[in-house]
Formats: structure tokens, C-alpha cells, sequence
């Protein structure tokens, strides 16, 4: 998540300044600007006043929450009132015996918006946060939200990065699950926006640990690493005890530095900390910017698709993993996460830490997504076979999911063809594309 949403003060601010100076400019209006001012001043202490009864700051001596903060940063997102604080308690409630209570981040993502509709089903308290930046997109992130909202499900709007939101946010829902989504997604982008990355990445997670291990009590965390951290790894099927110190992009670099940070917040702190490397998820509300989507968007437009071969003139191939496959080894982690061990910022005790693969286990050429693709939609592809560009892509993946089998037994079912069908099915219906009609119609 990298840019804080349009509403930030400052904005307010400029827009404030710019019409005072029109007011100003005016000398005709110079008489009535003395009066709009001194309204103003009048209006914005009343508002203070208003906020300051409505929204007062979060103690110190909270019972969840053991520092101290500027309610007025915390009322920048635009929550905060009594009738906010309902709607965030009515989303978190949990609806099941012993169920759980998790802030979903990037619950307007692909991934989020898919597992906070699943913990919902089964009863557990939702609560999301997206600051629905531009990376894609973001009127499919609001229709997510829309349907979010249905399932009675908030997303809060804001980043990551702003402490005093998330501070607030724990402070009014003792959370006892964080699933950690999210991020700066893709692999070539990096080269455009790395500074994105490490935003969101970086800086956004230690920002959201940071205040996870104050609270009391912590929550334990479940976040998004990624298959990319296996880099050039060459062993094959990847499995957790290969090295994962050589990545090929500055994406894979950002998730890998995540996971030694997760080492580092679990050692000192006793947060209970689970990282899910996931193998090019795709599916039905999936995102634009990956190739299955917009191959698929470029075949029906008749466009051509670059598809990519390694130096050596080889295929490349991803094990690509269905979302439902993805949401059940999500709630299989969050199932079995145990409790974070510290409270109030001290380590009472040795805490979980783990790291799981969370992939299909049968590695598919992209030349093979591209011909199933072409049979779906009955068009055939204008493909421009080129040798992969040296931009951070790697030329295979492949997992062993044995480690999360035996775990929380995942076991991926959904073969690439079946899951891409269900893909289009919905992609024709959200975007209102008739198959078999000319190329072009998208
Ligand atoms: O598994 C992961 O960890 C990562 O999976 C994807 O990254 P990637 O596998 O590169 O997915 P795509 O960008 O959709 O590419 C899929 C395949 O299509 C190929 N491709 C991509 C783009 C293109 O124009 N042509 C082409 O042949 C790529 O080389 C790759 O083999 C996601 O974009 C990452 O956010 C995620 O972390």
C-alpha cells in the first residue's frame, strides 16, 4: 500500500489556503474576508471542541494498549466518531464460539478481499483496512469493497504507515488475529517504483508490528510472503529449507527482508509470526496487473501478448495456485497460529514462527495458460514469443507444500484449467463480455 488516500489534511489545507487567497486578491471582498475569517476561527474551535468530546485520545493507560498518541492523526482518516467506532465493532464481532477477531489488511486486494468473505462465512469478526492506492485498478478494489460490504464486512481507509490509525484501531477491537496482505505486489513494477516497495513492504510492516507487539493482548500475525523469495534457487520443488538469498528482484528482496523482520519481531518481542509463500495466485477478482488477466484482456481485443522464454530458449512455467486453494491454506495457518507469547512490548516466552509454501505442486508453461486461455474464450492469442527481459523474473517455480500439509492440511485441488474457467466465467460477467462475439468487443 503505498499512497495515503486523497482526504490527508494538508490537501484539506492547500485547498483552504488557495480560496483564501482568491478571497484575499479581491479588494471588493476585502471587507467580507474579515468576517469569513474570523467565522472560520469561530467554527474550527467548535469543531475541536466537537472532537475532542466525541473522540478523545487514546490513553495510555488503555487496557489494550500500553503508549500514547495525537487523536487528531487518528481522526485524519476520517473515522473515529461513535457511529464509525459501531460500524468497525458490528464488522469484528465474532459470530461463532471461540471465534476469531482479525484486522485483515488489503481487504480490498484480491487475496483479502477472498479470505475476510471466508472467515466471515464461518463466523469469525472481520475488519479490513485498504488504502485503495492506484497501483490497479481501483474501481475493482471499491467493487470488492461492495461486496465486502454485503457479507457486513468495513473496510477502514487508510495505510498502513499511519500509526495512529492502527493504534486506534486495536484500541477499539482487541484483535486477536492479524492476516497480513497488504502490500506492493509485482515483480517487474519494482523497476518502475521501487521506492513503493519499500513503503509498503518494509517500512508498512514494521509499522504494523511495531504496534502489534504494544498491544496486550498481541495478536498473532499471518502475512504474505511471497514464491519470489526463492530467486534463483535452482533445487527443485522448492521447499522451505532451500536458500532464499539470492532474489531477482527488489519485490522478492522487500518480502524476504520481511521474513528475517518477522525473525527479528518473534526473538525480541514474542509475537507469534506465520509468512505464506504464495505461487502466483490467480482467479475470479483477481488483479489486472498479472499476465493470466490481461492476456486474457489483450486476446479478446485482439492485441498481442509478449510471452516470455528463458535465455536458453526454454518455456517458462509457474505453479500457478487457485485462490480457494490460497483462502483454505490461509485459514489453515490462521487455524493453528498460536497465541503470541509477549505483552505490553516484553517477551514473556518463546513464541511460534513459521513459514509455509502455499502452492499448486505441478509447474505450467506460460505457452499452456495462454492455449487454455484461447479454448475459454475461443480467440486465438497474437503471441509474441521474446526472451524473458532480465527485469526481476524468474524463469520457474514449483512448490512442495509438504510442510502445510502436514501442518494444517493443505492440499491444493483446483488444475489450472478448471480454476482459469471459473476465471473467465467471471471476468465475461464483470467486465459484460460476449464470448464468441468479434475480437475487439472487450
Ligand atoms: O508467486 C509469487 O510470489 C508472485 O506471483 C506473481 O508474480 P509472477 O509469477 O511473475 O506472475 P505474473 O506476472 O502473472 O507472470 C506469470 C508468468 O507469465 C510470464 N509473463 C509475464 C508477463 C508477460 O508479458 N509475459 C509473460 O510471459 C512471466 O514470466 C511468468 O512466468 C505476482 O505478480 C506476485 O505479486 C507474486 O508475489
Amino acid at each position: 500500500m503505498a499512497s495515503p488516500p486523497d482526504t490527508s489534511k494538508s490537501i484539506k489545507l492547500l485547498r483552504y489556503q488557495s480560496y483564501i487567497r482568491r478571497v484575499n486578491s479581491s479588494k471588493l471582498l476585502k471587507a467580507s474576508s474579515k468576517i469569513l475569517f474570523r467565522s472560520t476561527l469561530i467554527a474550527a474551535l467548535i469543531l475541536l471542541i466537537f472532537f475532542t468530546l466525541h473522540n478523545p485520545p487514546i490513553s495510555s493507560e488503555s487496557p489494550h494498549f500500553h503508549s500514547h498518541t495525537n487523536f487528531l492523526s487518528s481522526a485524519l482518516f476520517g473515522g473515529g466518531g461513535a457511529a464509525w467506532e459501531k460500524q468497525v465493532h458490528r464488522s469484528a464481532t465474532t459470530r461463532r464460539p471461540g471465534g476469531m477477531t482479525v484486522l485483515v489488511t488489503g481487504a480490498a486486494g484480491f487475496i483479502g478481499a477472498h479470505c475476510s468473505l471466508a472467515l466471515k462465512k464461518r463466523g469469525d469478526g472481520v475488519l479490513g483496512l485498504d488504502n485503495f492506492n492506484d497501483y490497479y485498478d481501483p474501481s475493482l478494489k471499491r467493487a470488492r469493497q461492495a461486496l465486502l460490504s454485503k457479507h457486513e464486512i468495513f473496510i477502514v481507509e487508510g495505510d498502513l504507515n499511519d500509526k495512529p490509525l492502527l493504534i486506534k484501531l486495536f484500541d477499539v477491537v482487541p484483535f486477536t488475529h492479524v492476516l497480513h496482505l497488504a502490500a506492493q505486489a509485482g515483480v517487474r513494477y519494482a523497476m518502475q517504483n521501487p521506492q513503493s516497495y519499500v513503503a509498503s513492504n518494509i517500512a508498512g510492516f514494521v509499522n504494523l508490528l511495531e504496534v502489534s507487539k504494544e498491544v496486550n493482548p498481541q495478536p498473532a500475525i499471518v502475512w504474505a510472503s511471497s514464491s519470489s523469495v526463492y530467486g534463483l534457487n535452482t533445487e527443485n520443488p522448492f521447499s522451505e529449507l532451500h536458500r532464499t538469498d539470492q532474489p531477482a528482484s527488489l519485490y522478492a528482496a522487500t518480502k524476504k527482508a520481511g521474513e528475517e523482520i518477522a525473525h527479528t519481531y518473534n526473538h525480541i518481542y514474542g509475537l507469534s509470526l506465520t509468512g505464506l509463500r504464495f505461487f502466483t495466485v490467480y482467479g475470479p477478482w483477481g488483479r489486472p496487473d498479472m499476465a493470466y488477466f490481461f492476456f486474457t484482456k489483450d486476446i479478446l481485443q485482439g492485441k498481442t501478448i509478449d510471452v516470455y522464454q528463458t535465455q536458453e530458449d526454454k518455456e517458462v512455467a509457474r505453479d500457478f495456485t487457485y485462490i480457494d486453494d490460497v483462502v483454505k491454506g490461509c485459514l489453515g495457518a490462521l487455524d493453528t497460529a498460536e497465541k503470541s507469547t509477549g505483552s505490553g512490548g516484553k517477551k514473556r516466552g518463546p513464541a511460534q514462527l513459521r513459514v509455509y509454501n502455499l502452492g499448486n505442486t505441478s509447474p505450467v508453461p506460460v505457452g499452456k495458460l495462454v492455449a487454455i486461455l484461447e479454448g475459454l474464450l475461443n480467440v486465438k492469442a497474437k503471441k509474441h514469443v521474446i526472451k524473458m527481459p532480465r527485469n526481476g523474473d524468474v524463469p520457474f517455480t514449483h512448490a512442495n507444500v509438504s510442510l502445510a500439509n502436514q501442518d494444517f492440511g493443505y492440499k491444493p485441488t483446483t488444475d489450472l484449467a478448471a480454476g482459469l474457467r471459473k476465471f473467465v466465467k467471471w471476468y465475461v460477467g464483470y467486465y459484460g463480455v460476449q464470448l464468441g462475439a468479434k475480437k475487439g468487443n472487450n
